[in-house]
This record gives structure tokens, sequence and C-alpha cells, in this order.
């Protein structure tokens, strides 16, 4: 019999204040390779700190935090080798404007993992095929739209062949019709294994795409469970929030 494989993220009791604010009160999550984990939760909840601390753009104040096999409870973590391996998109694309598209997604390859100019622009190639913009490779940021910049984004974390890709509310600067064409993009990420963790207020979309929703409510992680656990939520906390329809 096969054990199952490790997971690549391992909250245990975690967790993290800013000064006398404790945002996160003791958070426990494993998230396995090839699942789709998407945090919800009313606005302060502590989502985004969470997944902040995944990639160390915050550090831990207790618990345990394991990444990738890295312990970064443990202090002295390489960041810079945290980061190959945990992509993080933002709702703010960051595209550089003076950049071509390819421009964009080569600069980290090359400068961080150190592949050459031909071997990078194969690579933007194929991650700008994935996201659907293969036409747009020499095109600059302020000629694309909201969508396709965000998509551009998405390519730039793919290109660094990420073992974990964090989104944070990725859609939310986008209008609806936007917000589809980026949402597809990260369903089909999902079809082909692809590790996520998500921060997103489009309940529809987490679960759809998502093997597991985690409701986080004043810095705990209050309800888990599959997608369908939307519709039938245990706990009066969830039904309000997703009553509320935010
Ligand atoms: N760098 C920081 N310094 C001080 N307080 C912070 C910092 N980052 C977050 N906070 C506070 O931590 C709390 C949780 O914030 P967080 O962004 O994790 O919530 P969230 O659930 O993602 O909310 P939202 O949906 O509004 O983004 C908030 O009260 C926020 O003001």
């Amino acid at each position: 019999m096969t054990s199952p494989a490790a997971p690549l993220v391992r909250f245990k009791n975690v967790e993290k204040s800013f000064g006398a604010l404790q945002v996160l009160k003791g958070i426990t999550l494993d998230v396995a390779p090839g699942q789709v984990v998407a945090l919800i939760g009313r606005s302060g909840s502590g989502k985004s700190t969470a997944l902040r601390c995944v990639n160390g753009l915050e550090m831990i104040n207790g618990g345990e935090l394991e990444v990738c096999g890295r312990k970064l409870h443990a202090g002295k973590v390489d960041l810079l080798e945290l980061r190959k391996d945990v992509g993080i998109v933002f709702q703010s694309y960051n595209l550089f404007p003076h950049l071509t598209v390819e421009e964009n997604i080569t600069l980290a390859p090359r400068k961080v993992r150190r592949i050459g100019k031909a071997e990078a622009r194969d690579i933007a190639a194929e991650v700008l095929e994935e996201v659907g913009l293969s036409e747009k490779a020499q095109a600059y940021p302020e000629q694309l739209s909201g969508g396709q910049q965000q998509r551009v984004a998405i390519a730039r974390s793919l290109a660094m062949r990420p073992k974990l890709i964090l989104f944070d509310e990725v859609t939310s600067a986008l209008d609806p019709e936007l917000t589809g064409e980026v949402l597809k993009v990260i369903e089909r990420l999902a079809r082909e294994g692809m590790t996520m963790m998500l921060v997103t207020h489009e309940m529809a979309f987490a679960r759809s795409v998502a093997n597991t929703v985690v409701f986080m409510h004043r810095g705990r992680v209050w309800e888990t469970g599959p997608g369908a656990m939307l519709s039938n939520p245990v706990t009066d906390e969830l039904r309000q929030f997703v009553g509320s329809g935010l």
C-alpha cells in the first residue's frame, strides 16, 4: 500500500499577531499535492495573512508552519529558495510597465533560476499558451485589459515552475466579464493538478474549483469541508456569511 503524499503546506496551531492585534489564533490546516483550497470569510478574518505566511511575506509568531518541506517556524529560512517553490498572485498585477509581456515573464526565471535567454523564451511561450495569451508576448501591459494583465501575472508565476501557487483575491479589481476569464485559467490549472491556495470572495467559484473550502472567522478555521458545505453550513457564522451574499 502506498502512503498518501506528504502535505505541501502544513499549518499547526499557527499564530500571528501585528503588535497587540492577534490575527491568526491557532490555525491548523494541511494542503496535499494537487489540492485546491479556498479560504473564505469576512473581511479581517485573517485569510490574506494566512496566505502571506505561506511564502514568508509574514512570519508567524507561534505554532508550526511547514511549506514544501521547509520549517518556516524554525527561523533561518532562505526566502528566495522558498519563493522558487511558492508563487503568489495578488489583486494588483504588479507587471513592469516598461517591459513587454514576454520580458515580464522571463525576468524571474533568468535572474533567479539562471535560465538562458532562449529557454526562458520557450517557457514564456508555453505559459502564455496556458493562459490563452500567446499572441500578446510582445505587447506592453498598458495595451492589455485588466483580465489579460492578471493572466500575464499568473503566467509569470507559472514560469517559475512552482510547486504551489497562492492567489490573493485576484479578481477583486476586475469587472465581472474579466473575472470569468481569470477564473477559467485557475480552473484549468486545477484540472491539471496544480496545488493552489486561494483567498476569494467568489463563492460560486470556491464551490466549483476547490476540493476544500476553509471558512475563517475571527482568526480561526471555523468550518472546513468540500464546496458543498456552502449549501449546508454547520455553524451559524458560516450560514450568516453565505446568506449575506459576500
Ligand atoms: N501588516 C499589517 N500590519 C498591521 N495589521 C495588519 C497587517 N496586515 C493585516 N493586518 C490586520 O490583520 C487583520 C486581518 O487582515 P487580513 O488581510 O488577513 O484579513 P482578510 O480576511 O484577508 O480580509 P480582507 O478580505 O479584507 O482582505 C485586519 O484587521 C488587518 O487590518
